[in-house]
């Protein structure tokens, strides 16, 4: 057997087409969409993903604000920078790149964004609003699975989902999205303190492998036919290692390569809760 690809890359691509129409309606109306991105540090994956999402913008026609600060920037330094973008008419969404620096509060920083600009969906207004299942800007990269699914039609009503990694941007934001009554999964956590990962994935329909630990999910761990998802971005010499071993695609049903999967989705749903931002104001 081999698995489906579930392309991130060509249903981001759809994705950007219809936002490039609805930016070019938004400045017939003379708003042009604005994202700011506050990138601290030379982290090279962050370095990455920030070029990605201003190249996103250029294609679709939303203006970029960068914000780059050194490592050595302090609390006070990140605070004046969101002060900025959140009084900045040209600025409509933005978002703080994550990991942060260990000596930044990152929580601190999060609750200093003005909700309404949260392009990430992660300020403690947006992701409460999620746990209350009512109108917010969702979390890019858990949006992005769920429609990576829908689009390849894989059953999410009843499933039964095992995300691998609790991290905010991506398992536990997962786990609220997949639970809501419009995708009613069933979804089990699991984390490093999980005592059998190998039996809780072994029973899934969906897994989603956010762990960061290269080929973490091993062919013997997979249900035949399942819809696996690999979010892993571990570097090794420079070259993209996941979580998810390259012969799981023998037993798989649906498989998302990577790169080319979850990535593009996270890029491509970012965008999208810039324009739907600018779309409400
Ligand atoms: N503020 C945020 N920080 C982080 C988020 C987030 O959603 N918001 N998620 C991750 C990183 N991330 C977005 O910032 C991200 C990860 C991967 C990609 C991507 O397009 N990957 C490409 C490969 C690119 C490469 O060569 O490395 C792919 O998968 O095809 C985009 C964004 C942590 N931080």
């Amino acid at each position: 057997m081999s698995a489906v690809k579930l392309d991130g890359k060509a249903t981001a691509a759809r994705i950007k087409a219809d936002l490039a129409t609805r930016v070019a309606a938004l400045k017939d109306r003379g708003i042009t969409p604005g994202l700011g991105t506050v990138l601290v540090g030379d982290d090279p994956g962050s370095q990455i993903y920030v070029a990605g999402k201003h190249r996103d913008c250029a294609e679709v026609g939303i203006a970029s604000i960068r914000v780059d600060l050194p490592a050595t920037a302090t609390q006070k330094d990140v605070e004046a920078a969101i002060d900025e973008l959140n009084s900045s008419p040209a600025c409509t969404g933005y978002i703080v790149q994550l990991p942060l620096p260990k000596h930044l509060d990152t929580m601190a920083l999060l609750e200093q964004m003005d909700p309404a600009k949260d392009a990430d969906g992660l300020h403690p207004v947006n992701l409460g609003r999620l746990v209350h299942m009512v109108d917010a800007p969702l979390p890019c990269t858990p949006h992005g699975i769920v429609l990576l699914l829908q689009e390849y039609d894989v059953p999410i009503k009843g499933a039964d989902v095992v995300v691998v990694g609790r991290g905010i941007t991506v398992g536990r934001s997962l786990g609220l999205l997949l639970t809501r009554r419009s995708e009613n999964a069933t979804v089990t956590l699991c984390h490093t303190g999980t005592q059998d990962l190998a039996a809780h994935v072994r029973r899934a329909d969906i897994v989603v492998a956010a762990a960061g630990v290269p080929e973490l999910i091993t062919r013997d761990m997979v249900k035949p036919g399942a819809a696996v998802l690999d979010v892993g971005v571990s570097r090794i010499n420079g070259k993209i290692a996941g979580d998810v071993a390259p012969d799981v695609e023998e037993v798989a049903g649906f498989l998302t390569p990577n790169p080319g999967g979850v990535g593009p989705m996270t890029r491509a749903l970012l965008l999208s809760n810039v324009v739907e931002a600018a779309e409400r104001a």
